[in-house]
């Protein structure tokens, strides 16, 4: 990626796994936690709930299986506009801007089903960080 070279689903999914061995393990009683990853195809959400079932399974992502009780997705949306003015004023990051249209290209928003909660991200993180923790107090 410092290269400005997109990655690719081989590279991203070793990664994957590895996130989807730690949520496994903080899903036992007691634990709780925020995982944060650029999933951005609904295959990754899969891999990350489900580990490498998800690349065999007979119905990749269907509808039937692509949520786990207890795991919610984050989504922080915004336009390409946005996002990439905020790259460029970011210093000291090794992602080049250029790069957030290969991230777009690959985009796939979650769906409803699979328990994503959508925020914009042209709120201030305060009132970001409020509304997750509201939808937290929820659950509990
Ligand atoms: N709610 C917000 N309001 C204003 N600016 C924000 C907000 N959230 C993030 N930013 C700015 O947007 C830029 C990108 O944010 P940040 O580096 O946190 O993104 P990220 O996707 O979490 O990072 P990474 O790419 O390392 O995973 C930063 O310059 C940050 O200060
Ligand atoms: O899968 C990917 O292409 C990467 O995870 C990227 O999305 C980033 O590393 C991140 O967003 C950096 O800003």
């Amino acid at each position: 990626m410092s290269r400005g070279e997109p990655l690719t689903d081989q590279d991203r999914l070793p990664w994957l796994l590895k996130l989807h061995d730690i949520i496994q393990r903080e899903m036992s009683p007691g634990r709780n936690a925020i995982v944060v990853c650029s999933a951005l195809r609904r295959l990754y959400r899969q891999v990350l709930l489900f580990g490498s079932k998800a690349l065999t399974s007979s119905e990749p992502g269907s509808v039937a299986t692509c949520s786990l009780p207890g795991v919610w997705f984050l989504f922080l949306y915004g336009t390409y506009d946005m996002i990439h003015t905020r790259m460029v004023a970011r210093r000291g990051h090794f992602m080049q801007p250029d790069l957030l249209r290969s991230q777009f290209e690959v985009l796939e928003p979650p769906a409803p089903e699979e328990n994503a909660i959508l925020l914009d991200i042209r709120r201030s993180t305060d009132d970001i960080c409020r509304e997750i923790q509201e939808h937290l107090r929820q659950l509990s």
